[in-house]
């Protein structure tokens, strides 16, 4: 008899949409799957003020039909006032998001010193607005294998003693020591782990060839650190919860001499870390971090509608439709033990 689970609905608590016909896509995947999502600014031009928040809510909403919530977060810059803090908080935005200039994807116009941002962080913390942080330093000394944790010791500790009461999410954890940091840290310091860093490590990457839909950043590490991710997401601390990083790009920009940075795995998400959760045994622990921890993190009330997972495989289809063109989702044509109902 096929095995079955059935969870109170997840919500995804880091994921990209992108924007205009994108949306089509990146929407439909989400909303399959998950109630909310916390929906990351990095558009071009960014989601700068509640204005363009609330704008950017409503063209998610009209691809959405009323069955899944987009949780908005703001782009800080060097300039980011402590105005459009209380403006982003009064339209509803739940938190602001810190990319360091140069990090990640489309992160040009971010943060090139955390002491620009400190007024900002002062009026987030009084406002109850979550800091979400991409955790790396860009400086071209540090080697990239080294970024999170020279971020760690460099920018976040002195944040996270500095701002005791802020709430803040270290978001896609890729290291043994960025997991040690978060638990060790007050109650106030989250970290979302994705599917792809506790399935992979950086010889699924590079070894037998370059496989560019594994290249995301923070970049996969080595095994011994997947495997501390593991630990974490499975350990039932409520610290760790779930967030895809679903970073879409269009195959032509993926598989390019220069790839973009970014897996989509929003098309089969829950199935991927169901498949995690249990190749560890710790299956039962699936639903405290996919469907409890980030709603209680964030001081939102738990979804109250179920999924079920049965353990029929399926095999994931080679490329989506995605704008004019197609995306290769993460696991193209490899078949997932673990399938939505
Ligand atoms: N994770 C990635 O590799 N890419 C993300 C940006 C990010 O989350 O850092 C993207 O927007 O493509
Ligand atoms: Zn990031
Ligand atoms: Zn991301």
């Amino acid at each position: 008899m096929s095995r079955e689970i059935t969870l109170t609905r997840p919500d995804d608590w880091h994921i990209h949409l992108r924007d205009g016909d994108s949306l089509a896509r990146t929407v439909a995947d989400a909303k399959r799957q998950f109630q909310r999502t916390i929906v990351m600014p990095n558009l071009v031009p960014p989601v700068l003020n509640a204005e363009q928040a609330v704008a950017y809510r409503e063209r998610i909403l009209a691809h959405s039909r009323g069955e899944y919530e987009p949780l908005m977060v703001l782009y800080l810059t060097d300039n980011t006032s402590a105005q459009d803090i209380r403006d982003a908080k009064a339209a509803g935005v739940v938190a602001c998001k810190m990319y360091p200039a140069g990090a990640t994807t489309n992160s040009d116009s971010g943060v090139t010193d955390i002491a620009n941002i400190y007024p900002t962080l002062e009026e987030m913390q009084a406002q109850g607005l979550k800091f979400l942080v991409h955790g790396e330093v860009t400086d071209t000394a540090i080697d990239i294998f080294d970024r999170e944790k020279v971020f760690l010791d460099n920018i976040l500790a002195p944040v996270v003693r500095d701002f005791p009461a802020l709430k803040l999410v270290l978001e896609h954890i890729t290291t043994a020591d960025a997991a040690d940091f978060v638990r060790t840290a007050s109650a106030n310091v989250a970290a979302t782990i994705t599917a792809h860093h506790l399935l992979y490590n950086r010889n699924h990457m590079l070894v037998g060839g370059i496989k560019p839909h594994y290249y995301c950043l923070p970049i996969l590490k080595r095994n011994t650190h997947q495997q501390a991710l593991i630990e974490a997401a499975t350990s039932g601390n409520p610290k760790f919860f779930l967030g895809t990083d679903s970073a879409p790009h269009a195959k032509s920009k993926k598989e390019a001499a220069c790839g973009c940075a970014g897996s989509y795995t929003a098309y089969s998400a829950i199935e991927l870390y169901a498949e995690a959760f249990d190749r560890a045994g710790q299956l039962d622990k699936l639903e405290g971090f996919a469907s409890h921890f980030g709603a209680d993190f964030y001081g939102l009330a738990r979804n109250t509608d179920t999924i079920t997972l049965t353990n029929t495989p399926w095999q994931l289809p080679e490329t989506l439709p995605y704008l004019d063109e197609t995306i290769v989702p993460l696991c193209a044509g490899e078949t997932l033990n673990w399938q939505l109902k």
